[in-house]
């Protein structure tokens, strides 16, 4: 009897986690190493220096060369703006989920707030929540804060305001990086700039939960960014991981820095290059 009982525990593999959710072995592949990736101070090509623009675009070149990842630091953006923007991001999540469900992704787009991806797929679910919206340069109307109205209702515009700052922010630093993306390629320096002035960014904040069970578990399956740029800030729990020279590496949380990869559409744009 008791060996039997033992076999049975031993061939159900109980955990806490439900199915969905668990990831294949393949895949719960931790990294113990640290990506190689320079810390680009952009301090200098802000000011105008053209020393220190070289300087950047040959660490941003040799970056896009190997596998598509850097970090900058003295980008200008004000770090309360990202405090702030934590803050208001905290309270979101910590909505009650029928009001979070509320502001659902509508199907078909992008925007919304989305529980594991759970509306999309049924296998293999993020360990995570997600609030996904638009942003344009639009000088007629504040396109994010009139989204966080929308979605969330009148008490969350200084939220929306928040978020509306932030990702006018993100915009500016992304034209920045494409200037020194094109300066890296020997392209005019504003050819990346003036392909994107006008163009629209999707904004996504993500909450990781803490499991029981996190070797079963990732909080966004391996994936390569089918867009141009991302520029990502984490927090300081860290959990980014890069697959790169054949192996996942870890890239451990800087506070003042912004996290940025080229993506498959910034690959095309670079004829191959990167
Ligand atoms: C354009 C996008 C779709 C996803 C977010 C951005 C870039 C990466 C994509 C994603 C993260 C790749 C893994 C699966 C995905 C569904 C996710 O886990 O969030 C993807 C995002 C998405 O489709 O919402
Ligand atoms: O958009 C997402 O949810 C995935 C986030 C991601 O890939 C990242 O944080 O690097």
């Amino acid at each position: 009897m008791q060996k039997y009982v033992e076999q049975c525990r031993k061939c159900e593999m109980i955990h806490i986690v439900p199915m969905q959710f668990v990831w294949p072995k393949e895949d719960l592949v931790r990294a113990d190493k640290e990506l190689d990736m320079p810390l680009v101070d952009l301090e200098g090509f802000i000011r105008g220096d053209e020393e220190a623009t070289q300087q950047a675009s040959k660490l941003i070149r040799t970056a896009c060369l190997n596998h598509g990842f850097f970090q900058v630091i003295n980008h200008g953006i004000d770090l309360r703006l990202i405090t702030t923007a934590y803050d208001h991001m905290d309270a979101l999540f910590k909505l009650p989920i029928d009001k979070k469900l509320r502001a659902s992704r509508t199907p078909g787009t992008m925007w919304g707030y989305s529980n594991a991806h759970a509306d999309r797929f049924s296998s293999k679910l993020p360990w995570k929540e997600t609030f996904s919206f638009p942003f344009l340069d639009n000088s007629l109307e504040h396109v994010v804060t009139n989204y966080f109205k929308s979605t969330l209702g009148q008490n969350f515009e200084a939220t929306g305001g928040v978020y509306q700052k932030y990702c006018e922010a993100m915009k500016d630093l992304c034209l920045k990086i494409m200037e020194l993306l094109a300066i890296s390629l020997g392209v005019d320096r504003l050819y990346y700039r003036n392909f994107f002035e006008g163009g629209c960014s999707i904004m996504r904040c993500n909450y990781y939960p803490c499991c029981e069970e996190p070797s079963l578990v990732l909080g966004t399956g391996p994936h390569c960014d089918s867009t141009s740029l991302t520029l990502l800030h984490q927090d300081q729990v860290g959990g980014l991981e890069v697959f790169a020279d054949n192996k996942w590496q870890t890239v451990p949380p800087h506070s003042e820095a912004f996290v940025i990869n080229i993506g498959d559409t910034f690959t095309a744009l670079s004829n191959g290059k990167y």
